[in-house]
């Protein structure tokens, strides 16, 4: 039996048909569960459906072990489902790497401390040593990684060390330079987000905001986006914009660049550990 009150997380995808919502809300009901808040979408191009529930176990209710075995013998074998029950109360443990640039890393530092973001940073690492002092003063592990064109396997394999070592639930390129193995992407595929200091897919790769001043654009953004092994593609999880002109420089795209390149990477992983962005091929279904 569950504690009472135990709150969990139901992500759901699969091919898209009648009864889904039916089922799945009847199989919680009748398991003395109550549904806190729910959504759905039904991608008519893909065929595909999705669905969140957000749902706390009442008295008498099966534990998670119970519901998992339940849910997959009653409900989920006979719609094909893609399927996870989450904790809704554990705090997923997130990885951060950087670079030479500190302002994303400073964010999610302040956002955790402050407990905006729900949680656990058990390592941090970098291809330099600029942000030692910054994780020491969070009291968090830092780990010096650098990479170079003749040693990439090698630091990859002791980054997937730390990432096994430290149950690491999901990897967060907070502004780290250096471009991540297929295999390396196949292994963490769907636990590794990154920022990217464009709104995609204009202005790819590095130096966007100098692209995006040489094209004259009059808006910048940034996009929070899963890696894969081709470079910025992976599918999108959030951006936004801000409008500029004609009298700034570079370095004015930059500046406004970071602030958006923050607000989109913070909501990108408060969005992930909430459980709320589901994979359509490669793109994202987020219920915000
Ligand atoms: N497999 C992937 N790895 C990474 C991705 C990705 O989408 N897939 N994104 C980058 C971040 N990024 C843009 O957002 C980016 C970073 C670096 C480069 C690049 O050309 N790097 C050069 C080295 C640059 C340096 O040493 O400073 C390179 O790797 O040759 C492009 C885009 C993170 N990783």
């Amino acid at each position: 039996m569950s504690e009472t009150g135990s709150d969990y997380i139901l992500t759901i995808s699969c091919p898209d048909t009648v009864g889904i919502v039916y089922a799945v809300s009847g199989f919680l009901a009748e398991r003395s569960c109550n549904i806190i808040d729910s959504a759905q979408f039904g991608d008519r191009i893909s065929g595909l459906f999705f669905l969140r529930t957000h749902f706390s176990a009442g008295a008498g209710a099966p534990s998670q072990a119970g519901l998992q075995a339940d849910f997959a013998a009653q409900v989920a074998e006979r719609f094909a489902m893609t399927w996870k029950l989450h904790d809704a109360n554990r705090r997923q443990r997130v990885l951060i790497m950087v670079s030479k640039f500190g302002h994303c890393l400073n964010d999610l530092l302040y956002r955790y401390r402050t407990g905006y973001l729900p949680i656990e940073i058990p390592a941090i690492v970098s291809n330099h040593r600029d942000f030692y002092q910054l994780a020491a003063w969070h009291n968090i592990p830092f780990h010096h990684i650098p990479v170079g064109a003749d040693n990439k396997a090698q630091q990859e394999e002791r980054l997937l060390e730390i990432v096994d070592q430290e149950k690491v639930d999901l990897v967060v390129l907070a502004r780290y330079m250096q471009v991540l193995s297929g295999a390396l992407c196949e292994k963490m595929a769907g636990r590794v987000i990154n920022i990217h200091h464009s709104f995609l897919p204009s202005f790819k790769g590095a130096k966007p905001y100098h692209q995006a001043h040489t094209r004259g654009v009059k808006l910048i953004g940034a996009t929070a986006h899963y890696v894969t092994s081709n470079l910025d593609e992976g599918p999108i999880i959030e951006q936004e914009a801000e409008r500029v002109d004609h009298t700034m420089t570079p370095d004015d795209l930059v500046a406004i660049g970071r602030d958006i390149e923050n607000v989109v990477l913070a909501r990108a992983v408060r969005f992930h550990v909430e459980h709320r962005v589901l994979l359509n091929g490669n793109k994202t279904v987020v219920f915000r």
